[in-house]
């Protein structure tokens, strides 16, 4: 069953918006929590990666925005920064035919310039916690006439350690206000949370088989440490991504890989919370872009990004979080589009794979490296493609004279096999070595993503100052 937007009662300013947007039904998230949302009821929404889950909270708050009002309207927060500005500019779409602003305010800008475009009165502003709280403190946000605020992936902002940030907003906000919250994920203290702070909130799930996404297909590959670098060279090579994301686990392995795939000859960058936010900024656009094919990131880059070309998603190093696999993969396969996800699995994590297999509800398949021999052979498969391709779309017609002259003094074979071997990409041997990695540490009680702990509800609050460094580190 599908649901339009004008069932949803939308205004005709908003509904051309969207259409211009190319949204023509609603996703199934959208179409049960804007009516709730548009009733003025507390939301809590939980729906798999890409099925838009932004649009599902963006529609209302635009619907209800005022321009006659000077004041700010809504406040989003998200976990990243890369995330407020994604936000922000979404909403800045669909508000744009109805004149409603929205500004992503985030670490790592200059704040007088955020102080600059506050003045100019935006009806909504997405930002990160910690910033949020400090132009807060310095009263250049204030919060007497928000009238709603979104959560946006709430749990990984408890992940993080921004509990403390997230409640000290909150609790300055006026108690009439709505509050809607969204994830792919909800885990358990997510509720406590709820109940704190939302009035009676509506829940609502959007049935699925599994917490990843049908149209994802998601392999997994065995193998050494010292394999993975060339087993991921071979996947490359083997699968052309139209644009990949490869995760690693620290920024260490991530430098270490943009390095190494560069020596290959991969058009690659980085994107880690050591970078400044100018290059972060610049590495986004430039994948978005298709200026390069593929980003090497930490999990900074893991949740909410929302960039439609990326075909693979590459789990260099494993996660033992299964909610962190869900939100990696989830970055491919988004708006009803196709993906493919590929987890390198060394020996010893054969029991973390298993452990995200059963959270996630659906078992990943086996796959096999392709070896040296494969991968030659699918290059010269691609450069024969590429060859018909050019003579079927006739792009070589300056080329039939001099064509001709060739064959005079030289036979076709030789000639067409000369020409193959010109365009056909060589695997790439240079040598590369990536520091060695130890691997998934042992699951500790300590550790806040363990899913012992989740499992118990229980949380660890003595972690949080150090969780929250971590998480400086991570973002
Ligand atoms: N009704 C719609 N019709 C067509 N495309 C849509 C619709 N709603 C959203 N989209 C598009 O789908 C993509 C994914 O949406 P969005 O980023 O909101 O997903 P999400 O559910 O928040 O995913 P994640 O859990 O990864 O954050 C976006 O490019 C968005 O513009
Ligand atoms: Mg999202």
């Amino acid at each position: 069953m599908t649901t339009s937007f004008s069932e949803l009662h939308l205004s005709t300013t908003l509904q051309y918006a969207l259409e211009k947007m190319g949204f023509t039904e609603a996703t199934p998230i959208q179409a049960q929590t804007i009516p709730l949302a548009l009733q003025g009821y507390d939301v809590l929404g939980q729906a798999q990666t890409g099925t838009g889950k932004t649009a599902a909270f963006g529609i209302p708050l635009i619907e209800t925005a005022s321009l006659e009002e000077e004041q700010i309207q809504s406040l989003v927060i998200t976990p990243t920064r890369e995330l407020a500005i994604q936000v922000a500019e979404e909403l800045n779409r669909i508000g744009a035919a109805k004149g409603i602003r929205s500004i992503p305010i985030y670490g790592g800008q200059d704040i007088n310039r955020q102080i600059r475009s506050l003045k100019k009165r935006p009806q909504i502003i997405v930002g990160t916690p910690g910033r949020l709280q400090d132009h807060i403190q310095r009263r250049t946000i204030r919060l007497q006439g928000i009238q709603q605020v979104v959560l946006d992936e709430a749990d990984e902002m408890l992940q993080m350690g921004f509990r403390e940030e997230i409640e000290a907003i909150l609790s300055r906000i006026p108690s009439e206000r709505q509050v809607l919250l969204f994830s792919a994920t909800m885990p358990n203290d997510i509720r406590a949370l709820a109940k704190k702070f939302m009035n009676d909130p509506k829940e609502v799930k959007i049935k699925a088989k599994s917490l990843t996404i049908a149209n994802i297909k998601q392999a997994y590959i065995e193998v050494t440490p010292r394999q993975k670098f060339d087993a991921l060279c071979n996947l490359i090579d083997f699968q052309r991504p139209e644009l990949a994301i490869v995760f690693g686990r620290t920024r260490r392995r991530v430098d270490e890989l943009v390095e190494g795939l560069s020596k290959r000859g991969y058009s690659v960058e980085g994107l880690h919370g050591d970078y400044s936010q100018a290059h972060r900024d610049r590495v986004i656009k430039s994948l978005r872009e298709g200026r390069i094919d593929i980003m090497v990131a930490t999990d900074v880059a893991a949740r909410g990004l929302d960039i439609s070309n990326i075909s693979h998603i590459y789990n260099f190093d494993l996660t033992h979080d299964a909610e962190i696999y869900v939100h990696r993969i989830g970055r491919t396969g988004r708006a009803g589009k196709e993906g493919t996800s590929v987890t390198f699995v060394t020996p010893k994590e054969r029991d973390d794979l298993r452990n995200i297999e059963r959270v996630i509800k659906k078992k990943m398949k086996k796959i096999q490296v392709p070896s040296a021999k494969e991968v030659t052979v699918g290059h010269q498969l691609f450069a024969v493609n590429e060859l018909i391709n050019v003579a079927k779309n006739k792009q070589h017609h300056q080329f039939i004279d001099l064509a001709e002259k060739l064959l005079e003094e030289n036979d076709a074979v030789t000639l067409l096999s000369a020409a193959l071997k010109m365009i056909t990409k060589e695997t790439d041997q240079t040598p590369v070595q990536i520091s060695h990695d130890s691997g998934l540490r042992k699951r500790s009680s300590n550790n806040k993503r363990s899913s012992d702990n989740r499992r118990k509800g229980k949380r660890n609050f003595s972690s949080s100052r150090r969780q929250q460094r971590r998480n400086k580190a991570y973002s």
